[in-house]
């Protein structure tokens, strides 16, 4: 698969403009002297595009002629961001490409790399994280598929307006995208509702068939993932909805032209948008439709390309290892039953043999509202055919528990895939469970939570099935291509071979107190902060001072990851200035960004509570050049790029207990950030590597938290004991930042002063305490920037590529497969 046409594949800068030359006339139509700066966004792509290919096709033939096990990865979200940066940086032509732009009279990349869409097909943690894992794949020369949906309406673009989140739908697909390769060719059928009939076959077997009522075509659009500097380029296989029936002539000719395109409408609608929530199970058909659709065309893929190489059904489980990203893909322990018994015929012992040999689950929440239980009613109707296998699969496994625990009705009910308690429900999580040969969490605490309260009965089963594997992130991604000026210090101080080898960080430590080195580590960090506060202007006017202490909450709105904490500290901080008790104080700004799920209220009042205090901070003279609050709109993994490195205080201050890991807590200690955090998540595992002495602590445990719970916790006795609060409190009920309408915030008192579910008021004043310590320790810069270089030195361990060896060798036992070019 070697093609040598320089134009085509040449890796110099006159070959990148040729090739961008070409596109430009030949593929877009356009000559170079009218191009618009998204046209030639579309031929730079097209000409790295064209760059790639022979390692993707020579990846695909290598992985075709040598089976080994390939990893699927199915994920209902994929959040990999903008394409362009991550391809110039893993082929190696950064340089090549701002040459050739140079040519057509653009003096900077970034000029191009900013009219790129980013495909939003995620809402946060879980979707990025499977982006930042398929790279590693294929960094790592792993061969593998990451199937999930190709939503032609991703994540929703957020406005700021009076101070509100207001969603704006993503069109991210208008004008084409250049980076997926569409295969009407391998499109698959998949079938929904109707009912199941039993028969017996022709060995006198009694069977069960599906007729289903409705059908849609999933139509795979590939999308080549490119490892660093190697020649392997797995994919990603995103399924797009399309009719059988694209179109009715009967209904036409009768003037019904609605009845004419009704079917086509219904299918298209299962690829038409994602599920903004991030983290409450709404339990909407066609949520579950979208789940079934994606998986049944992926493992339908699976066994086809078996098929293809005439490999037998029986060996599935050593051709492919399938990853469950949540139980948002676990409909595939059964459709896999399905496909193995009522298509190829399998008994029930070796389907599920098959099945059990091939299935990993993995777990990102421990929050009861965000584990997926669906109503039995509206799975019959819709997955009449999958609710025979999952009540078959449901009785011979209490079978099993029946016979270790006799008699023990408690134990059956606690386990069993039906929750009988109210109306019935099927627990996916309870499925993917029993159906998997392993099951982790993402972070050692998370995990262990996992086993102690949410599968505690499984754990006891099946001790050995449970494991973790905490998260990691990309290097790639959020250090060599979001932080330049720290990328080339690096290359400079430890050579190149960090990016693939984060432990080789280690060696800063002998830097620790090199002050000029320190000093070289510090203005990276002050570069990245001037081109914030430059963009913090353009998008909402508010000026920063680049040398005041950046501190970062970036995450999703959620109470329990507590921005409402922050934002009362931030008030605490403003009295404080008012009262003139400053002598601590080290200039600030905040920076909050998140998208609020449409439907969730508080999420979306704690935008405007922060708003509210942003408005007030900023148009206070008292507090020029003390604090500066600022809420960034649209936060996405593009913003992400520019703000992880230029952050100096990363907020991670989650309930202890709710945050399975967190993965913006890596990107920011891996950028020189200090953490201000609870014990919570992977949190726990920063502070192990980084030192406890380079991290802010603060907060109750978790199992303080589960004392406090359990001996009947009430907010109003930490509040009797905090003057502090007790002013913040009061000067929210005036309406202080909602222009004295008290009524504005009421439910965010109501809930604090209520029963406070997630102990706001029980770590605030251990949590300013904190700030203060952090205060004290900016003014110290040089001591500031040891700290800082030592959360870098020290966070090789959260590199994804760690997290994917640790996969690789615990859960999917698969080797790396380098794939040969010879040109
Ligand atoms: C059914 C609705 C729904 C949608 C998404 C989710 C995700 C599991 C939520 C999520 O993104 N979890 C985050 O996963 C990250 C990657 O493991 C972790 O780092 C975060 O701590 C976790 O909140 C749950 C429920």
């Amino acid at each position: 698969g070697c093609y040598a046409d320089p134009v085509r594949a040449g890796m110099d800068a006159d070959a990148v403009f040729d090739g961008m030359t070409e596109h430009l006339f030949f593929t877009l139509g356009k000559l170079a002297t009218s191009a618009s700066l998204r046209d030639l966004y579309m031929a730079l792509s097209f000409a790295v595009r064209d760059r790639l290919m022979s390692r993707y096709l020579t990846s695909q033939e290598t992985i075709r002629a040598r089976p080994q096990k390939t990893v699927a990865y199915l994920s209902a979200e994929f959040l990999i961001g903008p394409q362009l940066n991550n391809n110039l940086l893993n082929l190696g032509i950064k340089k090549e490409a701002e040459e050739a732009l140079k040519r057509f009279g653009i003096e900077s990349l970034n000029e191009i790399l900013e009219v790129e869409e980013e495909p939003g097909l995620g809402n946060g943690g879980l979707g990025r994280l499977a982006a930042c894992y398929m790279e590693s794949l294929a960094s790592l020369q792993v061969p593998a598929v990451g199937y999930g949906i190709r939503y032609e309406f991703g994540i929703f673009n957020q406005l700021i307006r009076d101070g509100w989140q207001v969603e704006v739908t993503d069109k991210w697909l208008k004008g084409g995208w250049p980076w997926e390769l569409p295969q009407p060719d391998e499109a698959c059928l998949v079938g929904f509702g109707g009912q199941t009939e039993s028969y017996t076959d022709d060995n006198g077997n009694y069977r069960s068939r599906w007729i289903p009522s409705e059908h849609a075509i999933g139509v795979p659009h590939d999308v080549p993932v490119l490892g660093y500097r190697v020649n392997s380029c797995d994919r990603l296989r995103l399924w797009r909805a399309d009719a059988t029936e694209s179109f009715d002539f009967y209904a036409f000719n009768i003037g019904d032209y609605y009845g004419a395109v009704e079917e086509k409408v219904a299918s298209e609608t299962l690829s038409k948008v994602l599920y903004p929530n991030d983290g409450t199970d709404e339990g909407r058909r066609l949520r579950l439709k979208q789940q079934h659709f994606f998986v049944s065309c992926s493992l339908q893929d699976m066994l086809r390309s078996l098929e293809k190489r005439s490999i037998a059904v029986e060996e599935f489980p050593n051709h492919w290892t399938v990853q469950l990203n949540d139980t948002h893909p676990a409909i595939a322990v059964a459709e896999l039953m399905r496909l193995l018994i009522d298509q190829h015929r399998l008994d029930w012992d070796k389907a599920w043999e098959i099945t059990n040999r091939s299935v990993a689950y993995t777990n990102h929440t421990l929050l009861p509202e965000a584990l997926e239980k669906w109503d039995l009613s509206l799975f019959k109707n819709l997955l009449p055919r999958h609710l025979e296998l999952i009540y078959e699969i449901n009785r011979r496994f209490l079978q099993q528990v029946r016979l270790k625990y006799p008699g023990n009705d408690l134990i059956l009910r606690k386990l069993s895939i039906i929750d009988e308690e109210g109306g019935k429900a099927i627990r996916m999580a309870h499925l993917a469970t029993i159906g998997a040969h392993h099951v982790n969490g993402v972070a050692a605490l998370h995990s262990d939570l996992i086993k102690r309260q949410l599968l505690p009965e499984f754990a006891q089963l099946w001790p050995e099935k449970f494991t973790n594997v905490t998260n990691g992130v990309t290097p790639r991604r959020w250090v060599a291509l979001a932080n330049p000026e720290l990328s080339k210090l690096l290359d400079k101080e430890i050579g190149p071979n960090w990016i693939t080898n984060m432990d080789l960080l280690l060696e800063l430590e002998k830097k620790e107190n090199d002050s000029n080195f320190l000093d070289l580590f510090a203005s990276a960090k002050l570069s990245g902060k001037r081109k914030l506060a430059g963009y913090i202007h353009r998008q909402t006017g508010v000026l920063v001072d680049p040398s005041s202490l950046f501190d970062v909450q970036v995450k999703r709105i959620h109470q329990y990851k507590r921005q409402h904490l922050n934002a009362l500290q931030v008030i605490a901080q403003y009295l404080r200035i008012k009262n003139g008790i400053t002598k601590n104080i080290a200039p600030r700004t905040v920076i909050f960004g998140g998208k609020a799920a449409p439907g969730y209220f508080m999420a979306k009042l704690m935008i405007r509570f922060i708003n509210g205090i942003a408005d007030v901070v900023n148009a206070d003279p008292d507090m020029d050049g003390l604090l500066r609050v600022v809420f960034l709109p649209d936060y996405n993994v593009k913003l992400g790029e520019q703000v992880y490195p230029a952050t100096d205080l990363s907020e991670q201050i989650s309930t202890a207990g709710k945050e399975a890991s967190g993965t913006g807590n890596m990107k920011f200690a891996m950028n020189g950030a200090l953490t201000i955090g609870t014990l919570d998540g992977a949190n726990v595992e920063i502070r192990d590597r980084v030192g406890a002495e380079n991290f802010f602590l603060f907060g109750k445990t978790e199992s303080e938290i589960m004392e406090l719970r359990d001996q009947g916790y009430s907010p109003n006795s930490f509040i009797a004991e905090s003057n502090e609060l007790q002013e913040t409190l009061k000067l929210i009920e005036v309406g202080h930042f909602s222009n004295g309408d008290s009524e504005l915030f009421r439910p965010i008192i109501n809930i604090l002063t209520g029963n406070d579910p997630f102990f706001v008021m029980a770590d605030f004043d251990d949590y300013l305490r904190a700030q203060d310590e952090v205060s004290k320790a900016w003014k110290k810069s040089k001591k500031w920037n040891r700290m800082a270089l030592l959360n870098t030195a020290r966070s090789g361990f959260f590199s994804s590529d760690r997290s994917i060896r640790e996969y690789c060798q615990s859960i999917w036992k698969v080797k790396p497969l380098p794939v040969e070019i010879s040109c």
